[in-house]
């Protein structure tokens, strides 16, 4: 088994009350994959002027994608930031325009707040969805995009209507994979709790990925019938 150090996450300093704190979960899905979840990040009046900042400011586009080989327009509003002069992120054979990160002076707020809690990371990239509604998702994938690297740490932020964030462990390609397993096929492909996560991504919460998790597991954020109002989500990401 690979072994993969996580580093430690700083202690929220802005906020010493205890029920706060115990609202910061670690949970390790084994195999050096893990999830943080943060939901009281950014204080709820901040969350939100940042929320009307970036719905109205930042250039959202809707571009078509090719899905399994198909076209599609992508069932959400999105936009790129990065760094000049980092490799190109190309995903669904679509290749977004990266804005700069001085276009949008909030942004580096967000960041730093990130940078802040997460001590020795750097991100440098950032993708924005906006979600106009229950409609708009985000289907089955990872992030593992070659730029990323093997252990990509990504750090989610979301603001506005909160909505569901489901992990699920990648399924295995063919039996042979789990190979030295003595259990029956049968029991090996039958469902496991620990299989799947799910998290309400509240207004100014923060959500990060890290170690295996972009290898070995995959996300969405599903449609929802009941879900009105928009959602902005920042993930921030290190282009290698
Ligand atoms: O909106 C979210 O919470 C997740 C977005 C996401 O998975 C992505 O942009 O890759
Ligand atoms: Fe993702």
């Amino acid at each position: 088994m690979s072994v993969l150090k996580l580093k430690a996450v700083a202690p929220s300093t802005d906020n010493d009350n205890p029920s706060d704190a115990a609202k910061k979960q670690i949970i390790d899905l084994g195999n050096a994959s893990e999830v943080i979840y943060i939901q009281r990040f950014i204080p709820f009046d901040q969350s939100w002027k940042w929320f009307h900042y970036l719905d109205k400011h930042i250039p959202w586009t809707r571009p078509t994608i090719r899905v399994f080989g198909k076209s599609c327009v992508q069932p959400r509003d999105t936009c790129y930031v990065a760094t000049p002069g980092l490799t190109e992120l190309t995903y669904s054979g679509y290749q977004p325009r990266a804005y700069s990160w001085d276009e949008y002076p909030p942004l580096k707020d967000i960041l730093d707040a990130v940078h802040k809690a997460l001590p020795g990371s750097s991100f440098n990239s950032l993708l924005l969805n906006r979600y106009k509604g229950g409609n708009d998702y985000v289907g089955w994938h990872a992030d593992d995009e070659k730029l990323y690297g093997p252990t990509p740490e990504i750090a989610s932020v979301s603001f506005g209507c909160e909505r569901e964030f489901i992990l699920k462990k990648r399924p295995p390609k063919k039996s042979s994979d789990v190979d030295g397993s003595d259990e029956p096929a049968k029991k090996r492909l039958k469902n496991n709790d620990a299989d799947q996560h799910s998290f309400t991504l509240k207004h100014g919460s923060l959500l990060v990925m890290r170690g295996y998790t972009q290898r070995d597991w995959i996300h969405s954020v599903p449609k929802r019938a009941k879900a009105e109002a928009t959602r902005i989500n920042l993930t921030f990401r290190h282009v290698l």
